[in-house]
């Protein structure tokens, strides 16, 4: 089956879509990845989605154009492949999160995905899932991360303990120990690791004036140093001690934290090449401190994977946190690009939900009280 997947993430920095050719059956398939695009949303929809996503209020009128804008805009991304593909049967597409607040101790959460699957399946004439992660906050979980049963079943090695570290705005982890192990499968665990680029990208608009938005290949940062004491105050985070279910977003670690950040720095006099240093870094040991504390086996190796793994500062940086035998690689090293893998997973996710009736999470990830399928199926007219 030629199956879309199309994800904007947290980093708002463009819609990713991901044509895949998905054979095999239930959980034990073959991907092929046909093609994948970024689509930039236009300027004045990103700006008012990163607004709405920083918390400001919106009407009911605003929200409801805001839903369908978004939903237009990823369409664009899916008339783009059809004019090389024209065969895709079916689109799994995630849609722009603009609010995560994962259950607190009474059980109350909540996740917002924007981006109507009706227009999208209608427009396209595609049969379209999406709202994924509600199903499993309904249960109780996190609603992320929901990549983690991908992984599992395309990443996981005979031999081999693997963490596959996504590095988006947000960090997740996929932790996979050796499939020789008996019961691997209920061995598989994944959370949110905290934050991935976003600090460093707010960080950067702030000192380029809004002339720059990521620091590409890390070059800005790997002129500076890391202030080691900063980070280690920074590492006190209830986030990072929280043992895992747990998933974050830019409620915590968006503007607010990052000017918290940049105060503590100025008391040190840091310049702002030794902030992005240490902002960076605080990426890197954040990892390093889930897996320590939470990961009981030795790691063979760490798959990276999004924007992220595009920063040779900060894969540097997590390579130094981990000064044994644990390889630093990225997924496609392993067969599964890397700068699509969140798209192809909603690819899949459409599919286990619709062909093969299939639950989407894993509960020992999210915390949910039962596996559940996820997303809701839009017929096109
Ligand atoms: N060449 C590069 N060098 C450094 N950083 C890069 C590079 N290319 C992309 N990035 C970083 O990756 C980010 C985008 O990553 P990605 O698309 O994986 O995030 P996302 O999907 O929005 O996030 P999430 O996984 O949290 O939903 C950019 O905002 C930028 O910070
Ligand atoms: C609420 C939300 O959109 N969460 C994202 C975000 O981006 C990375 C991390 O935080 C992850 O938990 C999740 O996305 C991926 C695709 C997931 O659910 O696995």
């Amino acid at each position: 089956m030629y199956c879309l997947g199309l994800i904007s993430g947290t980093s708002v920095d463009s819609i990713d879509a991901a044509l895949v050719k998905i054979t095999g059956k239930e959980l034990d398939l073959n991907i092929e990845l046909l093609s994948g695009i970024n689509h930039d949303y236009p300027d004045k929809l990103r700006a008012t989605i990163l607004e709405v996503a920083g918390g400001k209020p919106l009407s009911m009128e605003a929200y409801a154009q805001l839903d369908e804008a978004i939903a237009l805009c990823f369409v664009e991304a899916v008339d783009k492949i059809k004019q090389n593909h024209p065969n895709i049967e079916l689109i799994g597409s995630h849609g722009q999160t603009v609010y995560h607040r994962p259950p607190n101790q009474e059980n109350i959460g909540y996740t917002l995905q924007l981006g109507r699957g009706e227009i999208i399946a209608n427009l396209t004439g595609i049969t379209t899932v999406n709202n994924f992660r509600v199903a499993d906050i309904a249960a109780g979980g996190q609603g992320a991360p929901l990549v983690s049963k991908i992984d599992a079943y395309l990443l996981s090695d005979p031999e081999k303990y693997r963490c596959v570290q996504n590095i988006g705005g947000i960090g997740n982890v996929t932790y996979l120990p050796a499939k020789k192990e008996d019961n691997w499968q209920k061995k598989v665990m994944g959370w949110d690791t905290g934050p991935g680029n976003m600090l460093i990208d707010l960080a950067v608009q702030k000192f380029s004036n809004g002339e720059k938005n990521y620091d590409k290949n890390g070059e800005w940062a790997a002129q500076g140093n890391p202030y080691l004491e900063l980070i280690e105050k920074w590492l006190k985070h209830d986030f990072f001690q929280q043992p895992p279910p747990k998933s974050t977003g830019r409620e915590l670690f968006g503007a607010d934290y990052l000017e918290q950040c940049w105060q503590d720095a100025q008391k040190y006099n840091l310049p702002e090449t030794d902030f992005l240093a240490t902002i960076t870094d605080l990426t890197a040991a954040s990892i390093a401190h889930n897996y320590q504390q939470f990961i009981k086996h030795p790691i063979d190796e760490i798959l990276l994977c999004g924007g992220g793994s595009l920063n040779l500062y900060l894969k540097k940086r997590i390579q130094a946190h981990f000064p044994g035998s644990t390889a630093v690689r990225t997924t496609d090293e392993v067969g599964m690009n890397s700068d699509f893998k969140e798209a192809i997973a909603f690819a899949i996710l459409a599919y286990w939900r619709y062909v093969s009736k299939l639950p989407g999470n894993l509960p020992q990830v999210t915390g949910a009280k039962q596996e559940r399928l996820l997303g809701d199926i839009h017929y096109p007219l």
